[in-house]
């Protein structure tokens, strides 16, 4: 569980409204071209926040959410460990799929800290 004096503590904290609001038709909608294989990464963030923000029974987001940073900290480590081993042994298209999985676990380490898109984007 994640203490409760840790931003991000609770659903309603973790989640930047921005992100998951009245922005998620629009990310739904935005760039179509990846319907067909698979989500973006603002589709998937919007998707699993709301699901957190929602408390959304039988999902493994919140599960995960629910044992804390250090828990997503462990995960995040394995699979970029995972991607690493893939990029060099397994191939590409395993290693897209350990990338993806990468980057899952990253979304999930934001939402738990409270971090929107933007508090990420801006770095870039
Ligand atoms: N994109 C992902 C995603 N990527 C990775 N994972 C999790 O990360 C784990 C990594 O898998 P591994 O093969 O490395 O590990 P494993 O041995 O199978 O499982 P572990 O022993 O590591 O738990 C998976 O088992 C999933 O629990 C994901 N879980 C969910 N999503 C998406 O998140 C959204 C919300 O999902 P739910 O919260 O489950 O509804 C949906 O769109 C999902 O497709």
């Amino acid at each position: 569980m994640v203490p409760a004096d840790r931003p991000g503590s609770s659903p309603s904290a973790s989640v930047d409204r921005s992100a998951v609001g009245d922005s998620a038709p629009a990310a739904a909608t935005a760039g179509t071209s990846h319907a067909s294989r698979g989500k973006t990464f603002d589709e998937l963030f919007v998707e699993v926040a709301g699901k957190w923000q929602r408390r959304e029974s039988g999902s493994s987001t919140v599960a995960a959410l629910d044992r804390g940073v250090h828990h997503l900290g462990k995960k995040l480590v394995e699979e970029a460990a995972e991607a690493w081993m893939a990029a060099e042994h397994e191939g590409r298209e395993r290693a897209a799929e350990e990338i993806s999985q990468l980057l899952y676990w990253s979304q999930l380490m934001m939402i738990s800290l409270g971090l929107s898109l933007d508090d990420v984007y801006s770095h870039l």
